[in-house]
Order: C-alpha cells, then structure tokens, then sequence
C-alpha cells in the first residue's frame, strides 16, 4: 500500500460534515464560455449580465383599448356629469400615429399602439361612448401616464436585460428576444466523467451475469442526475480492481472533463483502490462526509477540476451526488446558488433518529399531506424508484418527532 493510501485510508476518520463539503470544497475550474442561439440557451446560465441594446418598450404603449386623451380634459369626468371631447383620428398598430390630441380633443386607441403627441393618457374604452359620430363621452377621469406603460418601462437602454450567474428561464429567452438578442455568452454545460469501479461491475447490456456480477446501475442514473443539472453526462466506462488501472483511467479523463465522479471502492476495504488513485492524481479535500446514506464518499481538487469519490452503493451514490456533486455542477456552469429544488410541507408519519452532526437523507412517499418514510438497505436502489421525495434532518438534529411538519423535496 503507498503512503498516500495509507494517509488518505486515516482521514475516513475524520470525516467533514456536507455543510463544511459545501462552503469549503471550491475547485476553481469552471466550465468555458460559448455563445449559442436562444433556442439553446434554456436553463444555460450568462457568463455576464446582458445589457439591453435599447429602451424596451421603446415607445409610450397604450396598455387598454380605448381613447388617447389629454388626463386635464377628464378630470371630475362621472356618469352624470360626463366629459366631451372631439374625435380626432385612430391610431393603427405597428405604425407611428397620424394625429395629435390637441386640448379637448382624443384619438381611437388600440392595445398597444403608440401614444400620440399631444396625449398623456388613455381612457378604457368601458368608460366612453360615442354619443354622436365625432363625440366621444368620458364618465371616468384618468390620471397622466394612465392606461399606458413608459417606454422604459419594462428595461432602460444598457441596463441588465439578464443577471450573470442565474438559470436563463423562458421568460428571460422572451425578453432577450424582445430586445433583439439573438445569442447569448453563457458557460459550457459541465462535461461529467463517469467511471464505474469493481471486478463484479459489468456493462448494462450483459445478458447473462456470472455468480456475484452486478450490471452498472450507478453509471445510468448518475448521467440522469448530471442532465437534470444542465450537464453533460460522459460515460467514461468500468475500470477493475486491478492496481493501477483507476489512476491510468482518472489521468485519461481529466484532460477533457470539467468534473469527475468515480463511484464504488471509496470504502476501507481490502480492495478500495479509490483514495489511492484519486491521491496520485490530486488533492483529496476529505475522505469520509458526515452523510447517511453515504460517508464512503470522497473529494478530491485535480488542478482545479473537481473529482467525487461516490460510495459503491448506487442509492448511496445518488443521494450524495444529489447533495454534493449537484451544488458543484452549478457552480461550474457558473451559478454560485443552484435553483431551488420544487418542494411541499408534509406531516411527518413517524419518529426518526438520526445522529447529531450528520446529514441524513429519508425518502418519503407522500400522501394526503403526509410523508411516510421509506425505508430499507442502500444496497437497494428500489428504495429511491418508490419514493416521491425525500427530506433531510439537518445536521444539529437528533431526530425529528412524528407529526413535525417538514419539508419535501420532490422528484419529478
Ligand atoms: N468496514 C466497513 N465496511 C463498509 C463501510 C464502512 O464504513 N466500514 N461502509 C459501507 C457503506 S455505507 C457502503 S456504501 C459501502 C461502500 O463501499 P465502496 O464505496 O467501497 O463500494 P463497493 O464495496 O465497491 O460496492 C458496494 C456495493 O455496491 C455495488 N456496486 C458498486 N458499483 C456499482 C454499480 N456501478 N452499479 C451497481 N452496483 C454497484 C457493489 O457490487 C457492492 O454490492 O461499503 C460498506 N462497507
Ligand atoms: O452510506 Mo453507504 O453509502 O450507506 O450505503
């Protein structure tokens, strides 16, 4: 066994909790920066705020149908004492109007048509009416700017039309549009390699198994778990316990992968290569995470490119990467603060114990207001295929009584 074996096999004992995982494992790589149309660019996060080229609306729009007015000629308008004003013309959509509102005189309005010079305000169409051909009657008063927005209103020439850092959402792809930002700098999504471990692990496709071989489960559902992220997932293969095979593999991939998650071996087995590999290739941060599922788990900084040691048990790999190796993928992308997971309130079914200091992840299923954990071994990956969603006790916890209302992450 090398000594960095033997160094990292001693820091298991020292495990570090998530929440220390989450403030101080910060590897400084992140993924590059490339410009890709807005048909691409959902959920692909700016590289810099997006400066609007222009004032958007770019023009004083009329919010109602109705009529463009001077606000002074309506005031004290009512029912029974209604105002009288001269029409003067129409305003066509998508054209610049043809008239101007002189005092005691309107203009026909459409939604969204250009406010004529000479108006400060459009009056609902609701509270006029066209006594006479020529005369239009106003029962209500408007204020100025009533019935219309500025034409800054919605962004200011130059100011952000998009935060660097956050998801672009649909609405944000609407506004670029809007603005007539066709393409957007945003970061790369995060290439993940994925390396399944262990002499028993075999391809997905393997029809028949030998006694003790398992089909790689953890590889398939990582790259679910990677995608979801708005990464992109690279099956790198299944290395064997051989000696040395690992550290060849993890120098392989490093060169073009932006993360690295090995899963399996990472324990204090005999044949838990793992930690060795992972030292001769980077710095191991920790080794050990205070998690339930998962404290076989392993972190480690490759120049910058962060690597994830994930525990052999597939349900335990996923919780951990969903804790751990999700926050970071974001944080390559280039979003420091991952977007919310959708969550709901339930009424705890029953008590659970849990050690003060540690993580623990419960997978629910819900119903009727209710979370009922589920329980059962990690080494069944059925545990997380029935659950709806799943709660955390936080670290300080020692449990959390039945009844608690918690909250729910959910799977969707
Ligand atoms: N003495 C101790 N033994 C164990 C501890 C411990 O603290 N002390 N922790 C247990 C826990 S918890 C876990 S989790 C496992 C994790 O160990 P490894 O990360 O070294 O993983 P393996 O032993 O190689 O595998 C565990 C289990 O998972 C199966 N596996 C592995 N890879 C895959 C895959 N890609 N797809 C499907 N299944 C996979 C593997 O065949 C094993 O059955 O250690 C405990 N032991
Ligand atoms: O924590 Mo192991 O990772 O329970 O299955």
């Amino acid at each position: 066994m090398s000594e960095a074996t033997k160094k990292t096999q001693r820091e298991f004992f020292t495990t570090r909790t998530v929440a220390e995982a989450l403030a101080g494992f910060r590897p400084d790589h992140r993924a590059p920066v490339e410009t890709v149309p807005l048909a691409e660019a959902l959920h692909r996060v700016p590289a810099a705020d997006i400066p609007s080229p222009h004032a958007l609306p770019g023009f004083v729009k009329s919010t109602v149908d109705g009529y463009a007015v001077r606000a002074a000629d309506t005031y004290g308008s009512s029912d029974g004492l209604p105002s009288y004003l001269d029409l003067l013309g129409a305003v066509r959509m998508g054209a610049a109007p043809e008239v101007t509102v002189r005092p005691g005189g309107c203009a026909a309005m459409p939604t969204g048509g250009v406010l004529p010079d000479g108006a400060d305000a459009v009056v609902m169409v609701e509270y006029t009416a066209e006594t006479m051909p020529g005369t239009i009657e106003v029962t209500r008063p408007v204020a100025p700017g009533g019935g219309l927005v500025r034409a800054d209103e919605d962004v200011a020439a130059g100011a952000p039309l998009v935060p660097a850092g956050r998801p672009l959402r649909a609405p944000d792809l609407g506004l670029l549009a809007a603005a007539g930002v066709t393409s957007v700098a945003v970061h790369a999504r995060p290439r993940v390699a994925i390396i399944s471990t262990g002499d028993e692990v075999v391809p997905p496709a393997t029809v028949e198994l030998s006694a003790g071989q398992v089909r790689d489960a953890t590889a398939s559902a990582l790259a679910g778990l990677v995608a979801d992220a708005g990464g992109e997932p690279v099956i790198a293969g299944i290395v064997g316990d051989e000696p040395g095979a690992l550290k060849d593999r993890l120098t392989e991939v490093l060169a073009d992968a932006d993360l690295v998650v090995v899963s399996a071996g990472s324990s204090v087995g005999a044949r838990d290569e793992t930690a060795g590999a992972v030292a001769a290739v980077g710095a191991v941060w920790c080794h050990g995470l205070a998690i339930k599922p998962g404290k076989p788990t392993l972190l480690a900084d490759c120049g910058g490119i962060p690597l994830i040691g994930l525990p052999g048990n597939p349900l335990s790999a996923l919780v951990v990467f969903g804790q751990v190796g999700v926050p970071l993928l974001w944080r390559l992308s280039g979003c420091e603060t991952p977007p919310p997971v959708p969550s709901t309130r339930a009424q705890l079914s029953r008590d659970l114990a849990s050690a003060a200091g540690r993580l623990d992840v419960v997978q629910v299923r819900l119903w009727d207001g209710v979370a009922e954990p589920v329980f059962g071994p990690s080494a069944l990956l059925s545990v997380l295929t029935r659950a709806d969603g799943y709660l955390v006790v936080p670290e300080p916890a020692t449990g959390l009584d039945a009844g608690t209302e918690v909250e729910v992450m959910l799977y969707r």
